[in-house]
């Protein structure tokens, strides 16, 4: 099984092609003035459009947002998906997926094994999960503060649940990452930038690669 991989962040054409050259699978767009990563709703639209005719599934990342924020997103950029990194409750959550009839990420902060508790609302409302990291402290970011957890806590997850592993992913912890979790999904944003914001193709490569070995290796091992 080919481990699934969102690259999140994107706000360039050339790094949504490098995102479908190297058959990521899903691209994400950040909607939080606060972020370096925010795109303005035009651009996003343009850059899904490009997504999608290169067969990425495109994400809508939003933080607690009102109802017409969100009909806008949706209106004009057809997402394939909503991410909700804020505290969107179980019945919001619902609200919107009921709304717009999308498929919906729900993100959590993980520090501890408590933290874990707060996806049992959410089971058969979220589509998927997604744990990230809790901001550390000062952050004006829910995400994509390149901070990971200790993946050892989701080895406890009985495997019904749909996740994407994030937070502080890189080249060089995702193989452990994903070994440690027994995740199946991944998703990275500052683990491929040289600066934030700013997406870096090697350094894209070089994650994709590491995902893909991984998953060789996984395979190989199992045959033994
Ligand atoms: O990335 C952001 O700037 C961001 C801002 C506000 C809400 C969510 C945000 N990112 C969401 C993501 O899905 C990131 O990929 C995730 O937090 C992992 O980021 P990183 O630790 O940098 O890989």
């Amino acid at each position: 099984m080919t481990t699934e991989i969102k690259i999140c962040g994107l706000s360039t054409a050339e790094a949504v092609d490098r995102a479908a050259e190297l058959n990521a699978g899903m691209a994400g767009f950040i909607f939080f003035e606060k972020s370096p990563r925010h795109v303005a709703v035009d651009t996003a639209a343009k850059l899904a459009e490009r997504a999608r005719a290169r067969d990425l599934k495109t994400v809508a990342v939003t933080v607690n947002m009102d109802d017409a924020g969100l009909d806008e997103i949706v209106k004009r950029m057809k997402p394939d998906w909503l991410q909700l990194h804020g505290g969107e409750s179980p019945d919001r959550t619902a609200e919107l997926k009921a709304r717009y009839g999308l498929p919906v990420m729900k993100a959590f902060a993980i520090r501890e094994a408590a933290d874990l508790d707060c996806i049992g609302p959410y089971e058969g409302i979220a589509d998927r999960f997604l744990f990230d990291a809790k901001p550390p402290k000062g952050s004006d970011l829910p995400g994509g503060n390149g901070v990971s957890f200790d993946w050892r806590l989701l080895a406890t997850l009985d495997g019904a649940a749909s996740y994407m592993l994030s937070g502080g992913l890189t080249k060089d912890n995702v193989g452990e990452a994903l070994r440690i979790s027994g995740a199946t999904m991944v998703d990275v944003s500052s683990g491929v930038e040289s600066a934030p914001g700013v997406k870096d193709f090697g350094m894209m490569d070089a994650f994709v690669r590491a995902v893909r070995d991984a998953g060789l290796t996984a395979r190989s091992g199992s045959q033994e």
